[in-house]
């Protein structure tokens, strides 16, 4: 770092308190705004699961591609600092106009609680979603490499803890608000009528956006600000360019060969450039193999929940939603990153290992290789599982439908026997349960409750099946005037069917009468069983993702270090990408078997990148730029030297000559 901190508490200095409170706040912001987001999709703008599933994915893709424009605005142009303050303005714009666009008071001109106009809303969102992709990734690897500059030189162990602490920050964000924003989604709201307040799960994190660029201007008189260098990344590409255009025309044998492809470009550009531009691409080169890391890391989000929601969540009395199953990531890393830091790196280095950055990167991939295989025991436990209860679902519902069809058979017309089409065959998706009910009444039966009506069942008939949440549930029953409610505990992935008997006499006593048959019994492999694949990933996680952040910094030339930030950034996008493709062509037909591919496929990776990581040389850039600037000066001196000594000599041979013209002038005149 070329300039002074002023203020240091602990050998920190006092200025990275800002930017991780700043990154506290953003990732809150970011977070929590993406968790209810295809909820927002889904019930206020009544898109499809489809078209819900692609935006997001979408949008998700296009926060990690963004950090490349924010990085080459930062290096080139603007400077990191500005363009953090800049940035995270149109991103609180952007998480405002979000908010914004959840107020279905807003076109609710009929105020039945429906917007009336959903066009507005739409594109208010739309808009809103481009300027936070645009504001978070391009802020994103100003942050980290903000942060990394206030450090010295000398400071390269409190840089690698500040990265801890970044990670840490990042993570406590995430946490705090998947949890907040889901629990103000489902609050009622409005000023007409009551809807999900989608606009307060916003609105928060676009409060929390702000409260970050106001923490980030306040800290503006303590930090250390690198000067942008000029528009180093056309330079960049110049000269590579010109690399390769030089080399192609000197292809022949008769030129010699160089050391390195880019010293091709030695006759126009500068060598300082040259070495800056070899130190990003060996880094780059480096991260081919990595967007497999992320691959599997972000289906924690898709097929890992997906897996939860056939397990059983019941944690003693607190029950734990699958989505909810997400939250153990952030609040392992909170917990793994500590422990890592303070307890695991220092006993490795004591047994005399030397754990670089490319070999913790190298285990952590193999650690999340090893939660891929996790997932997949337990997937196959939930298979054995599931082929158990439908074998008992098949054999007891033939039991059942032949005792049904008996009693109605005797009891009940011809043209009252209701057809048993929609019988259910396979467990309901999402963790529901499916219920229906049985009117073994001569009067026709009102079944509700308050999430769901079956409507009105006719005296022997079935009412269709109903999906619904687990917990305790009351259906009340209603024949004419008369009511009968009726309480029951529902697990995860259940179904049954409610008999209400002929004989149901209404009143207080009425639940005893009504019987249930559980067509499927609820989902029974525990989702205790996820937290091994989650603690592998989260594991792995530390290990690669801190250490490549730091690593990406560490290993930067001066003037490109928010660029390699975003590069680092870039491998995130392309493991969402992968996911997509992945998924849409390995059509496995067991889960299991692609979850073990994934694993095989990271591992096989992750041997190519152990061999790049081997052949890969550590470097200093600083003390490689402060050679080059040294080498210059010193040509410098030389040149200086030489040109005073070719001043002299031509001076004493213009005087020479001078005198001898002088001489024949002399000679001429007499
Ligand atoms: C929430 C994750 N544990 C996490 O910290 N990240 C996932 C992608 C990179 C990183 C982040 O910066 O959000």
């Amino acid at each position: 770092m070329a300039g002074t901190i002023n203020k240091e508490v602990c050998g920190y200095p006092l200025s990275i308190f800002f930017i991780v409170v700043n990154e506290f706040c953003e990732r809150f912001s970011y977070y929590g705004m993406r968790a209810v987001l295809v909820l927002y999709f889904k019930y206020f703008l009544r898109w499809d699961d489809d078209l819900a599933t692609s935006i997001y994915h979408t949008f998700v893709a296009l926060c990690y591609l963004t950090p490349i424009l924010g990085a080459i605005v930062a290096d080139s142009w603007l400077g990191k600092f500005k363009t953090i303050i800049y940035l995270s303005i149109v991103y609180a714009i952007g998480q405002v106009a979000m908010a914004v666009s959840a107020i279905h008071d807003i076109t609710d001109t009929d105020r039945d609680g429906t917007p009336d106009n959903m066009t507005f809303h739409v594109v208010l969102s739309m808009v809103g979603l481009f300027l936070i992709a645009l504001g978070t990734g391009g802020i994103k690897p100003c942050v980290a490499a903000f942060g990394g500059d206030q450090f010295s030189d000398h400071q390269d162990r409190q840089r690698r803890t500040f990265f801890s602490v970044f990670y840490l920050c990042i993570n406590g964000g995430s946490l705090l608000s998947t949890i907040i924003t889901p629990i103000l989604r489902a609050q009622d709201c409005g000023i007409h009528s009551q809807q999900k307040c989608y606009s307060l799960a916003f609105g928060v994190p676009a409060a929390l956006m702000l409260v970050a660029l106001v923490v980030f201007i306040v800290g503006s008189g303590m930090y250390y600000k690198a000067e942008p260098q000029g528009n180093i990344m056309l330079d960049v590409c110049k000269c590579i360019g010109f690399a390769i255009k030089n080399r192609y025309r000197h292809r022949s044998n008769q030129y010699p060969k160089r050391q390195h492809w880019m010293d091709w470009a030695e006759e126009k550009y500068d060598k300082l450039l040259i070495a800056q531009i070899k130190m990003v691409l060996k880094v780059l080169f480096l991260y081919i193999p990595l967007p497999m890391f992320w691959t599997l890391f972000d289906q924690k989000g898709s097929r890992w929940t997906l897996q939860a929601t056939t397990m059983n969540g019941y944690f003693g009395s607190l029950v734990i939603q699958p989505d909810q199953m997400q939250t153990v990531n952030p609040i392992l890393i909170l917990t793994l990153v500590p422990i890592m830091d303070s307890v695991i790196y220092p006993l490795i280095n004591k047994c005399g290992l030397n754990f670089t950055p490319l070999k913790r990167m190298t285990v952590g991939m193999l650690l999340a290789a090893i939660a891929f295989v996790c997932a997949a025991l337990v997937q196959i436990e939930i298979d054995v599982s599931r082929k158990q209860l439908l074998y008992l679902f098949i054999s007891s519902s033939h039991f059942y439908f032949f005792f049904l069809n008996l009693i109605f058979r005797k009891h009940c017309p011809p043209s009252h026997q209701h057809p048993r089409t929609d019988d259910i065959t396979s467990k309901p998706q999402e963790g529901n349960n499916a219920i229906r009910f049985v009117n073994g009444m001569k009067t026709a039966v009102n079944v509700s409750i308050p999430a769901a009506n079956f409507g009105l069942i006719e005296p022997f008939s079935y009412s269709n099946y109903s999906l619904i949440k687990n917990g305790k549930v009351t259906f009340t029953l209603w024949s004419g005037s008369q009511s009968c409610e009726y309480s029951t505990d529902f697990g995860f992935g259940s179904s049954y069917t409610f008999f209400i008997p002929s004989t149901l006499v209404f009143g207080p006593n009425c639940q005893e009468s009504i019987t249930a048959a559980e067509d499927i019994k609820p989902n029974s492999v525990h989702m205790a069983l996820q937290i091994p694949q989650y603690f592998f990933i989260t594991a792995g996680e530390v290990m690669f993702s801190v250490t490549g952040l730091e690593f990406s910094y560490s290993q930067a030339p001066s003037n490109m270090k928010a660029v390699l930030q975003a590069g680092w950034l870039f491998t995130v996008a392309i493991g969402n990408f992968i996911v997509l493709i992945v998924a849409e062509l390995a059509k496995l037909p067991k889960q299991w078997a692609e979850y073990v591919l994934f694993a095989s496929l990271l591992v096989a990776v992750c041997f190519i990148f152990s061999i790049m990581a081997y052949f890969y040389t550590y470097i200093d850039p600083a003390e490689i730029e402060a050679q080059f600037k040294k080498n210059v000066n010193e040509d410098d001196e030389d040149n200086k030297h030489k040109l005073q000594k070719t001043e002299v000599e031509m001076n004493k041979r213009d005087s020479i000559k001078c005198h001898d013209e002088d001489d024949k002038d002399k000679q001429t005149k007499m």
